[in-house]
């Protein structure tokens, strides 16, 4: 068997015995996250739409798997209730609880908004937020209400608004909002809930994504960023094995910005374009900007 190439700043064994779901868990972010959990002993069923990517991944944590943890994929489409209600049955069938939900299946298109089909703003708001809620809902019912657990929602940095995102925007905002409530909410059933908010974080199945522009796009982005640099994939999956670790015991409603700063910074590849700005509201000559 191939050497593992995890590395983990955390304590070997600290997810043993432990099981996590992974939605996207077979590319870029998810599959990252999904390594570290199974080199930390956790077992891990990774779930998306496309069966190849799937099992491929399924084949390459198969070797990350450390202390008993093992791994299972599945096909899901978290837009369908029906195959999230079994992602999660199938899940407890198979490994007998659930530890962790990550939700990090998602994304979106650039797209300016008065563009914008009805059907594309669908698919983005039932996949990223209806899709996270619906995951979140059945780990809930079927397990985590009477048994605690850690759910992590991965978003983006939706703080300053993002131009040309707006369906995906409005919808990991609203799953940050979502969050804030459950952690209330299910407060008394144990169960924390968190953020992380990647900024610009670099893998090939997220450049490819916007096509022909992905990457120009990407590399434009980089001067906008404090840190000059885009982020690894290992730096999300760090974040989410801290929010899922008994260290973050005391954290729950939170968002984790993991983005370089960029999110504080300008408003990442939109600049206003020139155009005659509105006259503004005075009372009388005097006081108007001579500037
Ligand atoms: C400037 C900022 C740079 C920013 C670039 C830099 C970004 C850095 C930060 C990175 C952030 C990331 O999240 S990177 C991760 C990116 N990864 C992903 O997005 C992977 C998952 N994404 C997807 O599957 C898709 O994007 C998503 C739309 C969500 C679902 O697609 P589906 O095919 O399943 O959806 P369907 O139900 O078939 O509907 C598709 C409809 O969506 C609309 N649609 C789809 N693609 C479209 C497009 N390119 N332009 C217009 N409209 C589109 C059309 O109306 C489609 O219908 P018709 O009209 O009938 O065709
Ligand atoms: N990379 C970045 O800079 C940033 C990424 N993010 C978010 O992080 C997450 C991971 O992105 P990243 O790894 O970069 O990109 P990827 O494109 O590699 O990951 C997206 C994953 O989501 C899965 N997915 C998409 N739609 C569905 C669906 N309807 N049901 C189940 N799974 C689905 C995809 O698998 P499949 O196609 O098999 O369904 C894929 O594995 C996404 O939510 C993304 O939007 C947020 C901010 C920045």
């Amino acid at each position: 068997m191939a050497n593992s190439a995890v590395k983990s700043v955390f304590a070997p064994g600290l997810f043993k015995s432990r099981v996590a779901i992974v939605t996207g868990g077979g590319t870029g972010i998810g599959q990252a996250i999904s390594r570290e959990l199974a080199h930390l002993g956790c077992s891990v069923v990774i779930a998306s739409r496309k069966a190849d990517r799937l099992a491929a991944a399924a084949e390459k944590l198969a070797v990350d798997c450390r202390e008993g943890a093992r791994v299972h994929h599945t096909v899901c489409n978290i837009r369908q209730e029906a195959d999230v209600q079994r992602l999660v049955s199938e899940t407890l069938d198979k490994f007998g609880r659930l530890d962790f939900l990550v939700n990090n299946g998602g994304g979106q298109f650039v797209c300016p908004a008065s563009d914008m089909k009805l059907k594309g703003w669908n698919a983005v708001i039932e996949t990223n937020l209806t899709g996270t809620f619906l995951c979140i809902r059945e780990a809930h019912r079927q397990w985590m209400k009477r048994n605690g657990g850690s759910i992590v929602n991965i978003v983006m940095d939706a703080y300053k608004g993002w131009p040309m995102f707006a369906h995906s925007a409005a919808a990991r905002s609203a799953v940050e909002n979502l969050s804030k409530t459950l952690a209330v909410e299910w407060a008394s059933d144990r169960i924390r809930i968190n953020c992380v908010a990647p900024g610009i974080i670099y893998s090939e199945t997220a450049v490819a994504n916007y096509g022909e522009q992905g990457r120009e796009v990407f590399l434009r982005s980089k001067a906008r960023v404090p840190a000059r640099r885009f982020g690894h994939v290992e730096e999300i999956s760090a974040a989410v094995a801290f929010l899922c670790s008994p260290a973050a015991g005391y954290v729950t409603g939170q968002t984790l910005y993991v983005d370089g700063a960029v999110s504080l910074y300008r408003t990442q590849f939109f600049d206003v374009p020139e155009f005659e700005p509105a006259e503004g509201w005075y009372w009388e000559e005097s006081s108007k900007a001579k500037l």
